[in-house]
C-alpha cells in the first residue's frame, strides 16, 4: 500500500480563505486593514522569491503589505532604526526580517529579531513569544511548523499518546515543532546530529517530522510501517528541490506524507498571513 499523500494545496487555499473571511470581518466591523511589513537584506534569490510571494499573497487576501529591500552593506544600525519605526508605525501589525542575513549580518541577527515588537512578531521568533510557546501560549507561532500542526489538524491526524520524533533542533522548526506535539500530549523526542542511534529512534515514532536540512536523509529504514511523514526539508540537489525524506523510498513504508515540493512548505505563507491577522486583531485588542 502506498502512503496517503498530503498536498499542502489544498490546505493552505483553506486557511487563506478563512484569513480571508477574518480580514472582511476586521474591515467591516472595527475599520482596520491588517498590514505586514517585510523587510529583505541582499540579494538571496530563494529569499527573493519568498518575499515577493509573501506580499503577493497579502495582496491577494487583503492585507496591506510593504517590502523594504536594504543592501547587504546596510549596517546594523540601519536596520535596527527601520524597526523601531515600523514598530511605531500604526499600519504594521507584523514585522518580519527574511532570514538567512547575509553573511556579514549573521552575528547581529539575535539582536536583530529581539528589536521587533512582540507584538508585531509574526515569524514568533522573539524570545518573549519563545518562551510563550514553551508555557503554551500558542499566540505567535513560528510559521512552518504552525502549518505543520495545521496540517495535522485540517488532515484528522490525531496527536495525544501518539509517539513524535522530531529530527531536528532549529530554533525555527525543531524546536517549536517539540513543543506544540508536547502540548497535544504527544510522547516527544528531538534528535539531533549527535543522537547516536537515530535510525532506531525514528522507527518508534507515529508521527515522524524531519527538519535536518540534508537531503533524503530519511530513509525507508527508519520509518515504521504506517507512520504519518512531515517533511519539513527544502533542499536544492542537482538543481532539484528535494526535501530530507527520501519520497519514492518512504512512501511505500508510511501511512502518510508530505511531498516536497508542494507539501508543508506551501502552509508557512498561508501561516503568516494568519498570524499577521492574529497579530492585528490582539493590538486593537478585538476577539
Ligand atoms: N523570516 C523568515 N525567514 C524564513 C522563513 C520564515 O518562516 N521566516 N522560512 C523559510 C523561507 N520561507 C518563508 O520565508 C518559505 C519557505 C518555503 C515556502 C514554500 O512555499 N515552499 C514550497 C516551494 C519552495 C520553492 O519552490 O522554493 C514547497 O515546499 O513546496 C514558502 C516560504 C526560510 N526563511
Ligand atoms: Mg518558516
Amino acid at each position: 500500500m502506498s502512503a496517503q499523500i498530503l498536498a499542502g494545496k489544498n490546505f493552505a487555499a483553506q486557511i487563506k480563505e478563512n484569513t480571508k473571511r477574518d480580514i472582511d470581518v476586521l474591515k467591516r466591523d472595527y475599520d482596520i486593514i491588517p498590514g505586514l511589513a517585510v523587510i529583505i537584506v541582499g540579494e538571496n534569490p530563494a529569499s527573493q522569491v519568498y518575499v515577493a510571494n509573501k506580499h503577493r499573497a497579502c495582496a491577494e487576501i487583503g492585507i496591506y503589505s510593504e517590502v523594504i529591500h536594504m543592501p547587504a552593506s546596510i549596517g546594523k544600525d540601519a536596520l535596527l532604526d527601520k524597526i523601531a519605526s515600523l514598530n511605531e508605525n500604526d499600519k504594521i501589525h507584523g514585522i518580519l526580517v527574511q532570514l538567512p542575513l547575509p553573511d556579514a549580518m549573521k552575528a547581529d541577527e539575535a539582536e536583530i529579531l529581539n528589536a521587533i515588537d512582540p507584538a508585531k512578531d509574526v515569524d514568533g521568533f522573539h524570545p518573549v513569544n519563545v518562551g510563550k510557546l514553551t508555557i503554551g501560549d500558542e499566540h505567535l507561532v513560528p510559521c512552518t511548523p504552525a502549518g505543520c500542526m495545521k496540517m495535522l489538524e485540517m488532515a484528522g491526524i490525531g496527536i495525544a499518546g501518539k509517539q513524535a520524533v522530531v529530527i531536528g533542533r532549529s530554533n525555527i522548526v525543531g524546536k517549536p515543532m517539540f513543543h506544540l506535539l508536547l502540548a497535544r500530549n504527544a510522547t516527544v523526542t528531538v534528535c539531533h546530529s549527535r543522537t547516536g542511534n537515530l535510525a532506531a529512534i525514528a522507527r518508534q515514532a507515529d508521527i515522524l517530522v524531519a527538519a535536518v536540512g540534508k537531503p533524503n536523509f530519511v530513509t525507508k529504514d527508519m520509518v515504521k510501517p504506517g507512520a504519518v511523514v512531515i517533511d519539513v526539508g527544502i533542499n536544492r540537489l542537482d538543481g532539484k528541490l528535494v526535501g530530507d525524506v527520501d519520497f519514492e523510498q518512504v512512501k511505500s513504508v508510511a501511512g502518510a506524507i508530505t511531498p516536497v515540493p508542494g507539501g508543508v512548505g506551501l502552509l508557512t505563507i498561508a501561516m503568516l498571513l494568519s498570524n499577521t491577522v492574529k497579530a492585528a486583531c490582539l493590538i486593537h485588542q478585538v476577539n
